[in-house]
């Protein structure tokens, strides 16, 4: 881990997760006139999402994708598309050019993530790499040419897409947004020894990429 950002509550937080987020698309647009962004879907990036969403930055410079996603329709409320584009893109972010994951070919063609934001489960598992996952292998193997990798797990619900660890870990920010003690203690165990298998969101925490924590109770 290269740096903690702790919070006191999820408030404060989503506002400066936020904040260093839109910083650091800004700066991108800034540098080359454009940036990419790739946020993570599950239940915990709502309040960041409203937030970022209002942040005044060129959105219609900014292409905003997945890290992973569910095999499931957008009418589907599982579906993590979904949760961008009623949390994300609005406000000032409905600018942004929106890539989805699901039968979308141009996903993988995306440009290199100037941000990247990951979650994480109880089962540690970040992005769509799970524990027991068909193609875990391949999706973690930091040489795999593969960008986006299809997956299944016992534990993932439904069949997913995700982004491959060397797509994520060159990502010029990468940040891990979780929240609560039982998250807290599942890195901790995530930072002690132990096979990346078990706990995929290793294979990110020992690559050579910096990882900003972003945690509040
Ligand atoms: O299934 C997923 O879960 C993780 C964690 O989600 P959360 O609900 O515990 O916040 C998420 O990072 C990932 O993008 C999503 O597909």
């Amino acid at each position: 881990m290269e740096a903690e950002r702790i919070f006191e509550a999820r408030e404060a937080l989503a506002e400066g997760l936020a904040r260093d987020v839109g910083d650091e698309l800004a700066r991108a647009i800034e540098a080359k006139g454009k940036a990419t962004l790739a946020v993570s879907g599950g239940t915990t990036p709502k309040l960041f999402f409203e937030k970022l969403s209002q942040a005044d930055i060129p959105w219609s410079r900014v292409s905003v994708t997945l890290v992973d996603e569910r095999q499931v329709p957008e009418s589907s409320e599982r579906s993590n598309a979904r949760l961008v584009r009623q949390h994300l893109l609005q406000n000032k972010a409905a600018a942004a050019r929106f890539v989805p994951l699901v039968d979308n070919p141009d996903a993988a063609k995306l440009p290199g993530f100037d941000v990247a934001v990951l979650g994480m489960g109880n089962d540690g598992h970040t992005a769509s790499f799970f524990p027991g996952g068909d193609t875990l292998a391949e999706a973690i193997d930091g040489e795999t040419p593969k960008r986006l990798i299809a997956i299944s797990a016992p534990g993932a619900g439904e069949p997913r897409l995700t982004f491959t660890l060397p797509v994520l870990e060159s990502a010029g920010r990468l940040a891990l947004h979780i929240e609560g003690a039982e998250k807290k203690q599942v890195l901790t165990k995530a930072l002690g020894e132990g096979p990346e298998e078990d706990m995929p969101v290793r294979a990110v925490l020992r690559s050579a990429a910096p990882v900003t924590l972003y945690w509040c109770p």
